[in-house]
């Protein structure tokens, strides 16, 4: 059941606001007001020859790290950062000319999942997937160009980083190239047309009360995040609560998500999200949604289960699985989960006090 906002996102220019008005005011905020623990989500070299082990120990105990030497090159984080910025500082009115259709997902708008609170966020997004181009025309009738190539170039870069991220995962769980059956010809995961999320957090008059983006688990296999250096993203983790993902140059933040969760039969855990405002400072982030072709079923990997694990979760494709999340968000994985195993595991998505998963 979704819950409507009381009216509907109004499209107003955060940046120009004094006052937080009362549609944006969240009252019962987990954890606020509050720095965040002092825990530290792990940092990983991927150049590290431990690195396989430190990735494998991060995805079960946190289900989010840090990337450092990523190869990503540092120029085309500094260029969409920018290229991000200069979207977010258009006019509203040009904004909402390459608006979120109703019914579509690329485009300029609110957070998708707004739709499930009584409040609105103190964010904007710009969706891209696929081709940018009929979007970032209507934005730069004649500048769209250089746009559209930097996020070609950008989603390029990451696929690689995604891929080898992925076998290093699925290597630390003692996956080989065989157990898998969409690997293409030179080895590689097939993937989906991948997904671009731009965010962007205005500096905000009273953030204790306000919500940059609620508590979720994305629906992917992996979500590789670029953030500025203004910080916000916080991530859950049991028995400590909300910890900050403190920004660091140049550092990538991967999480998993929830189709590598069924994958990894439950033994790698999405993990919980948000991300908060604060006073003084925008904050841009950037995240590359990483998914299986969209016609693949993705089901517990038969090597990860036997008599005394037996499967979690029956087989979903991706886009089954996101219109099940669009229509029950933070019920989605119980509702796709098989049977409740017998140690008592209780799924680390079953997040009772949040409306979002
Ligand atoms: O802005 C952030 O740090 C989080 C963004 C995010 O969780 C998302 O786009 O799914
Ligand atoms: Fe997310």
């Amino acid at each position: 059941m979704s819950l409507k906002p009381l009216d509907s996102p109004k499209h107003l220019d955060l940046n120009s606001m004094k006052e937080l008005p009362d549609s944006y005011a969240w009252s019962t905020v987990d954890g606020f007001p509050s720095s965040g623990s002092s825990e530290q989500v792990p940092v990983i070299n991927l150049e590290d020859p431990n690195a396989i082990k430190h990735v494998g120990h991060a995805c079960k105990t946190w289900g989010v790290f840090q990337l450092i030497n990523h190869g990503i090159p540092i120029d085309l984080l500094v260029n969409m950062e920018a290229s991000g910025k200069k979207l977010f500082s258009l006019p509203i009115q040009q904004k909402l000319k390459a608006a979120r259709s109703p019914d579509g997902v690329s485009g300029y708008g609110v957070a998708p999942i707004s739709s499930f609170f009584p409040k609105h966020m103190w964010s904007e997004g710009f969706t891209i997937i696929g081709s940018p181009y009929e979007h970032a025309r209507k934005l730069w009738p004649r500048g769209y160009r250089n746009f559209c190539d930097l996020i070609e170039e950008y989603k390029k870069e990451m696929n690689k980083l995604a891929n080898r991220l992925m076998w290093l995962i699925l290597g630390s769980l003692g996956i080989t190239k065989g157990d898998i059956n969409w690997v293409g010809p030179s080895g590689e995961l097939k993937e989906a047309s991948p997904a671009l999320q731009l965010n962007s957090y205005p500096a905000c008059p009273d953030p204790d009360r306000a919500m940059g983006l609620a508590a979720h688990t994305d629906s992917t296999l992996l979500t590789i995040l670029h953030q500025n250096n203004t910080s916000g993203l916080q991530v859950q983790r049991e028995g400590f609560g909300w910890v900050t993902v403190k920004p660091i140059a140049g550092a990538l933040v991967v999480n998993v998500g929830d189709l590598l969760h069924i994958l990894s039969n439950g033994l790698y855990s999405s993990v919980l999200h948000r991300a908060i405002v604060n006073r003084t400072q925008h904050r841009l982030s950037i995240a590359y949604l990483y998914g299986p072709p969209s016609n693949v079923r993705i089901s517990p990997l038969s090597k990860l289960t036997d008599n005394v694990h037996p499967p979690l979760y029956r087989s979903v494709t991706w886009s089954e699985y996101l219109g099940t999340k669009a229509k029950h968000f933070n019920k989605a994985l119980s509702l796709v989960r098989l049977c409740v195993p017998m140690n008592g595991f209780v799924d680390a998505n079953d997040h009772n006090s949040v409306l979002v998963g």
